[in-house]
């Protein structure tokens, strides 16, 4: 983690973003790798994309913690499913929309352009990104922690570069779910002002049509105290999902492709909410017998 923070700094103090030198990301390479742990994937056949997908092994006692990353359109889940394998591995959850999101809370210099262009629905930076990521990989390298979650992080391609030259990302979980769900879910999203628990508020019943089965995700309702306290994200308009949506396709669905294509793309097609989804996702993971073992320990 520490050579991850000390790249990221570089490449935002010096203009390496997009023109690295091999001898830098040699060095970043060896020195994250050569800590003689195990890698969490191994290259084989697990999912149905033409290239050999990637077997997740579940974590071996001697391996570093799993440095994942969550990719897939607004509105399919990754926040949901990204935050409970983070408390079911106890690594962070990393979201670069929450990293945006407090600093547009905090009226800082940045939030006020950066409002601007996140109520367009359009990507920030990549510098800006980088260095909102390595401010918090930063702080939590101060408190010990290891490993990451990453939500929302690759989003373009020279994202993706930059990272795959700093670390190596062991899994890509590529969140699936019928098009015709995903605005329903942005626009029907929740959160509560207090304590920052997501919700949601649509029920989203869709006929099985052309051999595809009905999908019914139950809406998720906040406990009654959170009840009065719930809040819209301002990026949640129709106008404004139907935008990122239009730059997912662009920018970010190349990343998925860059993914696949070193192994390390797991799909995963939604079935439907988080009851029918989590333990089919677990398994998916080989992660359904940690689960287990934790919920007797609970
Ligand atoms: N990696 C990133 N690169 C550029 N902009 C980002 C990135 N992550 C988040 N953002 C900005 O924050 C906004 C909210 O992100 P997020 O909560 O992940 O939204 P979504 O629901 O669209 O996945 C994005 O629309 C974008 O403006």
């Amino acid at each position: 983690m520490a050579v991850l923070n000390r790249l990221m700094s570089r490449c935002r103090a010096s203009s390496l973003i997009g023109s690295y030198s091999n001898s830098v990301r040699r060095y970043c390479l060896n020195t994250i790798e050569g800590d003689g742990k195990l890698p969490l994937v191994s290259p084989s056949a697990a999912s149905s994309v033409p290239h050999p997908g990637p077997i997740v092994k579940p974590n071996s006692t001697g391996g570093r913690s799993v440095q994942w990353v969550f990719l897939g359109c607004p509105g399919v889940g990754k926040g949901t499913y990204a935050a409970r394998l983070s408390s079911l591995l106890g690594v962070p959850h990393i979201s670069t929309g929450d990293l945006v999101r407090h600093e547009l809370s905090s009226h800082g210099p940045l939030s006020s352009k950066l409002g601007e262009i996140v109520n367009q629905g359009k990507l920030i930076s990549d510098e800006t990104i980088i260095d909102l990521l390595s401010k918090r990989l930063e702080a939590g390298e101060a408190k010990g922690e290891s490993g990451f979650i990453l939500d929302g992080f690759p989003r373009t391609i020279r994202q993706a570069e930059i990272l795959e030259g700093v670390t190596n990302i062991d899994l890509v979980i590529n969140l699936k779910l019928r098009e015709e769900a995903l605005l329903a879910k942005c626009l029907g999203r929740r959160i509560c002002s207090e304590c920052g628990g997501n919700y949601n508020v649509a029920c989203i019943d869709i006929e099985g049509e052309n051999g595809s089965p009905r999908m019914y995700m139950p809406p998720l309702l906040p406990p009654p105290n959170c009840e009065s306290k719930l809040i819209t994200r301002s990026d949640d308009t129709e106008e404004v999902v139907k935008e990122r949506l239009r730059i997912y396709n662009e920018m970010s669905r190349p990343v998925e492709e860059f993914y696949r294509s070193r192994g390390k793309l797991l799909e995963f097609d939604l079935p439907g909410g988080i009851p029918e989804s989590w333990p089919k996702l677990l398994r998916a993971l080989n992660l359904d017998d940690l689960e287990d073992k934790k919920s007797l320990a609970a």
